[in-house]
């Protein structure tokens, strides 16, 4: 045996007793989280038990994050408690979580980045049928899509939030990365049509109008749904992520077509609870205001007095009357805080409604 057989062996070893030893730690904590859900239990007498802590695991990974030692990343230590934390919850109570589908979705990836692996995910077909499942009870959860980076918000999930008594639980970001895919059965075909989603093809239309001019493209309701017709019709290709090519078997022609390489879009966790605060929050409101000159200067007003950042200010019309505005307003703070108390108290006065939408951890992974 060569010096390095011998060391490689010592390496193993020390690997194996190491692994026992996280595993059964990783056991002690699955323990723990059991004793948790029987604590809970008992003192909710059974009644509207919230297994799911979002602000609790929002503290947990901010803190894996700061005491990382190394030489794993803060990021990558973090996706490893998250998968932890998930399976200890799914010992809990499996959680069902609905999203905008289907499956292979980026809204589906964006479900498993903030829940981890041991969730029961529901794919449905439009975004107000993922509000209704929540709240009919039907799933604990929800995850929509509501703006992304290059293209802008997304309208529809604003606009469900006018109706709708649920509430933002947690927001969670994902990087997009679009490919040019087709079946690996058709590769050498000429392409003469392209699948995707509207807001895909919004992403990557100058490397579209670059390098592959003039071919036609059609716009369908998923990037899913466009792997799925790629992988079946000859001649044609999708642009879609990863985990739709990895779900259709199709090959990538371009990597990370998208025209801006920090195309990120955020979604939001809908749920029908208020969370608690976690020490490092945002809150969304829905605001209308009288139509009158200085409405917008009244409204952010309060918000430059009490040193509160706003994080998004976006205006939809009011489905109450033709020329009459809503604002969509995210800002830094929890509700539960003195300043942000005042702020509201404020804007209440001069609004004619306003409309709490959640106090959510800001997204950690
Ligand atoms: O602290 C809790 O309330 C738990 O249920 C434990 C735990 C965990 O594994 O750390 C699990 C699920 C919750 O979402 C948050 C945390």
């Amino acid at each position: 045996m060569t010096d390095e057989q011998t060391r490689l062996g010592e390496l193993r070893e020390e690997i194996d007793q190491l692994d026992q030893k996280i595993m059964e730690l990783i056991s002690a904590r699955a323990k723990c989280a059991q004793e948790v859900a029987s604590v809970k239990m008992t003192s909710n007498s059974g009644q509207d038990v919230f297994f799911y802590r979002p602000e609790r695991e929002a503290q947990v990974l901010r803190r894996i994050k700061e005491q990382n030692p190394g030489p794993l990343s803060g990021e990558e230590m973090a996706r490893l408690f998250r998968e932890i934390m998930s399976a200890c919850l799914a010992l809990e109570k499996p959680m069902h979580i609905a999203f905008l589908g289907p499956i292979g979705t980026f809204t589906q990836a964006a479900a498993l980045k903030h829940f981890g692996h041991s969730v029961v995910s529901v794919p449905l077909p439009a975004i107000d049928a993922v509000f209704r499942e929540v709240e009919s009870g039907a799933a604990h959860y929800g995850v929509v899509p509501v703006e992304n980076s290059t293209e802008g918000m997304i309208n529809h999930t604003l606009d469900m939030f006018m109706s709708s008594p649920l509430k933002i639980c947690g927001e969670v970001q994902l990087r997009i990365h679009h490919h040019l895919l087709v079946s690996p059965a058709n590769k050498d075909q000429e392409i003469t049509r392209i699948y995707s989603h509207q807001q895909s093809f919004a992403q990557c239309r100058q490397w579209l109008d670059t390098h592959r001019y003039g071919i036609e493209r059609v716009t369908v309701s998923s990037n899913a749904e466009a792997a799925r017709r790629a992988a079946e019709e000859p001649g044609t290709a999708a642009i879609a992520g990863d985990m739709a090519a990895e779900l259709y078997g199709l090959e990538i022609v371009a990597n990370s077509i998208e025209d801006r390489p920090d195309n990120t879009t955020r979604f939001l966790i809908i749920g029908r609870e208020e969370v608690p605060a976690s020490g490092h929050d945002k809150s969304s409101i829905l605001v209308s205001m009288r139509n009158k000159p200085g409405a917008l200067y009244q409204l952010l007003e309060p918000f430059h007095r009490h040193g509160l950042s706003l994080t998004r200010i976006e205006t939809r019309p009011s489905p109450s009357g033709t020329w009459a505005y809503v604002f969509y307003i995210d800002f830094e703070g929890h509700v539960e805080d003195e300043q942000v108390r005042k702020v509201l108290a404020d804007v209440e006065d001069e609004a004619v409604e306003l409309k709490r939408l959640g106090s959510y951890p800001i997204g950690v992974l």
